[in-house]
């Protein structure tokens, strides 16, 4: 019988070192290879605490990747526990947003002085 975890006990497991993700309902410990990850440590630990399933099939991660994902099980997840509600992740993409926002001002400023230059030629 394996250990069966909630939400709540595995989203406290977002450190560095001592980082869990979900995949498939089935919880694994991946601290200690967040630095052999060929994908890089940053792409797994963002999903630290969380559901990675998504971005894990995503990939397309091969059989040897996914054999090594089941020698870092420690368990199942309580199903029936309630959810934990992240926090989105958004520092960067508000700033990306920022920008895009700033050059269709930008750009409409421009278009602006184009058209306003060929209407009175
Ligand atoms: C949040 C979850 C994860 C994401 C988003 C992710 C992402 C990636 C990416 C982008 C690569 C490609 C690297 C490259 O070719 O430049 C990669 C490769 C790899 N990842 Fe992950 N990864 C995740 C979790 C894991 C976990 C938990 C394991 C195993 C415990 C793992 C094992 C591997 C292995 C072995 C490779 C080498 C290529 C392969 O054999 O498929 N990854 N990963």
């Amino acid at each position: 019988m394996s250990t069966v975890y909630t939400y709540q006990e595995i989203a406290e497991h977002n450190s560095p070192k001592d980082t869990w993700i979900i995949i498939d309902d089935k919880v694994y410990d991946v601290s200690k290879f967040l630095d052999e990850h060929p994908g890089g440590d940053e792409i797994i630990f963002d999903q630290a605490g969380r559901d990675a399933t998504e971005y894990f099939v995503d990939i397309g991660h091969s059989d040897d990747a996914l054999k090594l994902l089941k020698s870092k099980c420690i368990g199942k997840v309580d199903v029936t526990s309630e959810k934990v509600i992240f926090e989105p992740k958004v520092e960067e993409k508000t700033e990306g947003n920022q920008g895009n926002g700033q050059l269709a001002v930008i750009v409409a400023i421009l278009c602006f002085i184009v058209g306003y230059y060929f209407l009175n030629e």
